[in-house]
């Protein structure tokens, strides 16, 4: 079986059944073709392996806290203790040019010069990174963060980041999806539910 194959077949426990579970980045019909080759970059055979190694330190986990504000979903959760500064995992899904403002899963990657928005929507597709929660109502601050990267083969990627400070195994991985996400959300009521300070 070729090592493709085999990535495609292992969905991680807790997966929800409507949702496909991919390791690769698709790529949507209004991404155009040079848009679509910067992001991919020089592609070589390695591409998806860095998802497979990472897979290891996160799990997936369903919230039973009730004070938890997203009790009944799903979270991201520490496998093992992470050292700080620590490249944890790519967000996977669909890359796109079009707009989608229904999906909560819609995280920007590029915009072009041309201002043309690169967005990466796991709503449908994706892997474990769907999962990472708000750190607003949960944690004080977040203790992993988003930071654009290419992989060895050369495809653009948003790769969540463990902080400043080591995480502790069964601890929440927690980022923060910036003010302006739940604005367009919530309005004005966000700046008073969720305390929007950064
Ligand atoms: C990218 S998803 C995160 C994964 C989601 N919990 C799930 O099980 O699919 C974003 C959604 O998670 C929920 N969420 C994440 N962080 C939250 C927070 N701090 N407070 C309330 N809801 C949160 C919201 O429903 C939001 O629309």
């Amino acid at each position: 079986m070729s090592p493709g194959k085999k990535l495609q077949q292992t969905k991680p426990s807790h997966w929800p059944q409507e949702i496909q579970y991919i390791q690769a980045s698709r790529y949507h019909a209004s991404v155009l073709p040079e848009i679509r080759q910067f992001i991919i970059g020089a592609v070589s055979t390695t591409c998806g392996q860095f998802s497979e190694r990472c897979r290891s330190w996160v799990i997936i986990r369903v919230i039973s806290n009730i004070s938890h504000p997203a009790c009944g979903q799903r979270g991201l959760f520490a496998a093992k203790k992470i050292p700080p500064r620590t490249r944890l995992l790519d967000y996977i899904g669909e890359i796109h040019c079009d707009d989608r403002p229904n999906s909560d899963y819609d995280l920007s990657l590029y915009r072009t010069q041309d201002g043309v928005n690169v967005g990466i929507d796991a709503s449908t597709m994706g892997n474990e990174a769907r999962f990472i929660n708000d750190y607003r109502g949960v944690q004080k601050k977040p203790n992993a963060a988003f930071s654009d990267a290419r992989t060895s083969s050369g495809e653009l990627r948003m790769s969540i980041w463990s902080s400043d400070t080591e995480i502790k195994k069964d601890e929440e991985i927690l980022v923060s999806y910036g003010k302006a996400w739940w604005r367009e959300r919530y309005g004005v009521a966000a700046d008073i539910e969720h305390v929007v300070d950064t």
